[in-house]
Formats: structure tokens, C-alpha cells, sequence
């Protein structure tokens, strides 16, 4: 007889815990949205701040007292975790180490699940060769695989789910599209030949000195700014203290908005709409790789610099096949704006580079997308482990 309280039964559960920000959970949640969307799969997620995650996605909805969102199980992360069936494939989220009940019932199961631990995104070469590494569990009849996401075929591949281009391109073909997804946001539609900038960020007090180029600039600039840590950076630039989604500033050119935090589907039609996008972290960041727009990337910060490394190893994969001057900026641009230089005279070389870089942008993303994405990797991944 099986001593398990919650019988039933789950193609993936995924395990996510919130360790600062909205990284871990953006990822791990992309995921289960693309295993049972994309997949047709029962997934089960595990998260230990259900607060986070309603940021990420407010509709949520019980049914006989389970929490579902997008054909998937949300359920809270406990200290007391309680007895449930293991699911027929685990991923364990950046390291986030499962509870010792749940592992003593993988390892009961007559052939153990295909465990994995899911590892954060790098373009460094070092991943090829880890990726799929294993590590035996010290006392239990259990292996982990270590699986990482890239850029290069070696690995795992990025998040996108089906049909994402396409909808990136119907959604880029109708100027109402953009008006409507605008006036949704509480953003009045912008001055004709306004460069929409939408700005994702940390903490960033060299925002001033752009924002002073921007004000100063010719053309208008509508800068959209989502709720997060940056917008006291941009509202101090304009004398302000307090903050509150929908201010909105003027200074010369330059008109800036603070944005609600939305959805993730409505986040990513908000990169499809803007000419430049500035993201962080880890999934913003691939993102506006998909959105095929021009962007910048504030990388999450590591001690002893190690993030410029990591900041350096993507810029080399992806200025490879740029032309020289439009890379020369994109380097200069990025590397200022995490800190190793200044960013208000790295915009004007930048901002000639914009056209090549939408071209380029649009080639990288269509490059990146004739690989397998990260859930189908993650199907096949288990269908071979079990064989
Ligand atoms: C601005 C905005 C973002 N989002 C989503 C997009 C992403 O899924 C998520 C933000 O995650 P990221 O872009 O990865 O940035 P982040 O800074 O929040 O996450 C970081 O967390 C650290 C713990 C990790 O170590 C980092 O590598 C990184 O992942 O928020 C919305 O859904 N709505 C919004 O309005």
C-alpha cells in the first residue's frame, strides 16, 4: 500500500524557491506554462512565496480548493511538506534542494524519476561541457543532471514557447496592437516619432546621466518604466521623492512613465512594442531577444565582478556577426551601463547603431529560435531517461 496523502498523479513537478527579485520564479514558471502548454503535460509547481509568483500572474483560481493557473498546480512550498507521489520527472529549480521526505519517495519508486537540477542561464563555454552532468545522491539510489540553458547546441536551449514569433510579428504588424496594449498600461499614445524606451532595471544612479541626454535630445522620448528599483533612480531626476505607477514626468524631450507591474504575457508585449528595451537578470533578458527589438542588459550583480565575465561571454556570441561599428557600440553601451564606463556619452554611438541592431536583433532572435527550446529539451531529456 502506498503511504501517500495526495495520490494524484503528475507528469513534472518543479521546485522553485524566491531568492531575491523575480528571476527563479519568472524561469521556473515559464517552464511549467510551456511543459503543459506547449506539452499537454501535468505539472505541479512548488513555490515557497506565493506572493512573488502573484506578481508574475495574478489570475489564479481554485477549484476544488487545488490553485491553477494555465493548466498548472500551484501549490505552496512548506517547511512541513506533506506526502505526496512523486511526478514522473522532477526539476529542481537553481539549486533550491528538495525536501528530504520528497527524495526518500523518488527514491521508492520502483525505476526513480529523471531528476533535474535546472541552473541559471550562461553564454560562457564552460556550460557546453557541463550540461548533463550528473551527481549521485550520497545515500539514496538517486542521480542529478545538471541542466543548463544556452546559447550553443550543446545545451539545453532558451525558453520560447510555440508559435512566439509569430505572435511577436502579428502583434509588431498593427500599430493598434501597440495602442491598445499602451492605453491598457494607463500610457496616453505617444507623440508621432516618439522612441518608445521601456526600462527594466536595479538600482541605477548613471540613469540620471542618460536621462539628462534624453531630455536634452531632438527627438521625443517616451520612457516607460515598470514598478521596481529603478524608478526612484528616474523620479529623483525629475525632483521627485514619492512614487506611484501611473506618475508621469516631463523634462524637454524626455516624458517618463511609471508602469504597473503586469503579467508576463502582457511584459512581453510590452518589449514587442518598445524600439529600445533595457532588461536584468535572466528572463527579461531573453525576452527582449525574442522581441527582436534593440535592448540593454543590467546584469545581476556578482561578487568579485564575476558577472562582467558573464557579461562579456554573451556579448561575444552575440556582436559576433554584427558589423564592427554597431558591435563597438553595443560593448561600449552594455559595459556602461553595468558600471564600467559612462553611459551618458555611450548613448549617442549607440543610438546611430539602432537601425543595424534591429536588423541584427531580428536575425539573432530567428538564429536563436532554429534551435530546441529549453521544455522540449527538458520532454526529451525524460523520455530518454526512462527508456
Ligand atoms: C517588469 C516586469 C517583469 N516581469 C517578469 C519578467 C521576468 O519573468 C521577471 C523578472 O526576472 P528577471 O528578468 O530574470 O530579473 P530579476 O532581476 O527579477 O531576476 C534575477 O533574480 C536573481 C535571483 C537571479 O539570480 C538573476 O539571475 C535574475 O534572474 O519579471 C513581469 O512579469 N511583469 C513586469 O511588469
Amino acid at each position: 500500500m502506498n503511504a501517500c496523502a495526495d495520490e494524484r498523479f503528475f507528469d513534472w513537478d518543479i521546485f522553485c524557491r524566491v531568492v531575491d527579485n523575480f528571476g527563479d520564479i519568472g524561469v521556473c514558471w515559464r517552464l511549467a506554462k510551456g511543459l503543459a502548454g506547449d506539452h499537454g503535460l501535468a505539472v505541479r509547481l512548488w513555490i515557497d512565496d506565493l506572493k512573488a509568483f502573484s506578481r508574475l500572474c495574478p489570475e489564479i483560481s481554485t477549484v476544488d480548493g487545488r490553485l491553477l493557473a494555465a493548466g498548472v498546480e500551484i501549490r505552496r512550498w512548506s517547511r512541513d511538506f506533506p506526502s505526496v507521489a512523486p511526478a514522473a520527472a522532477v526539476i529542481e529549480g537553481f539549486g533550491c534542494e528538495l525536501p528530504e521526505s520528497y527524495l526518500a519517495a523518488m527514491a521508492a519508486r520502483p525505476s526513480p524519476s529523471p531528476w533535474v537540477n535546472l541552473e541559471y542561464l550562461s553564454a560562457e563555454r564552460w556550460v557546453d561541457d557541463c550540461h548533463r552532468m550528473t551527481s549521485p545522491h550520497p545515500r539514496l539510489p538517486l542521480v542529478k543532471h545538471f541542466f543548463f540553458p544556452g546559447f550553443s547546441p550543446r545545451t539545453g536551449g532558451l525558453l520560447r514557447e510555440r508559435g512566439l514569433l509569430d505572435a511577436r510579428d502579428r502583434f509588431q504588424a498593427q500599430p493598434a496592437a501597440r495602442e491598445t496594449l499602451l492605453r491598457s498600461l494607463g500610457v496616453a499614445t505617444p507623440p508621432p516619432g516618439a522612441r518608445l524606451i521601456s526600462l527594466f532595471a536595479y538600482e541605477q544612479p548613471a540613469v540620471a546621466a542618460l536621462l539628462a541626454r534624453w531630455a536634452d535630445g531632438d527627438e521625443p522620448v517616451l520612457l516607460l518604466v515598470p514598478e521596481g528599483p529603478v524608478v526612484g533612480d528616474v523620479m529623483r531626476f525629475f525632483g521627485e521623492h514619492a512614487t506611484a505607477p501611473g506618475m508621469c514626468r516631463r523634462q524637454g524631450a524626455l516624458t517618463a512613465t511609471i508602469l504597473p507591474f503586469v503579467d508576463q504575457e502582457r511584459y512581453d508585449r510590452l518589449l514587442w512594442a518598445c524600439d529600445v528595451n533595457f532588461v536584468r537578470g535572466e528572463d527579461s533578458f531573453v525576452r527582449a531577444q525574442w522581441a527582436g527589438q534593440p535592448f540593454a542588459w543590467h546584469i545581476y550583480r556578482q561578487e568579485q565582478d564575476a558577472h562582467r565575465v558573464k557579461l562579456e561571454a554573451f556579448l561575444d556570441r552575440y556582436t559576433e556577426a554584427m558589423e564592427p561599428t554597431a558591435a563597438a557600440a553595443v560593448r561600449r553601451f552594455w559595459l556602461a551601463w553595468n558600471g564600467w564606463g559612462d553611459i551618458g556619452s555611450a548613448w549617442r554611438p549607440f543610438a546611430a547603431a539602432l537601425p543595424a541592431l534591429r536588423a541584427h536583433n531580428r536575425s539573432w532572435a530567428q538564429a536563436l529560435a532554429s534551435a530546441p527550446d529549453l521544455a522540449s529539451s527538458l520532454v526529451q531529456f525524460s523520455r530518454n531517461a526512462v527508456k
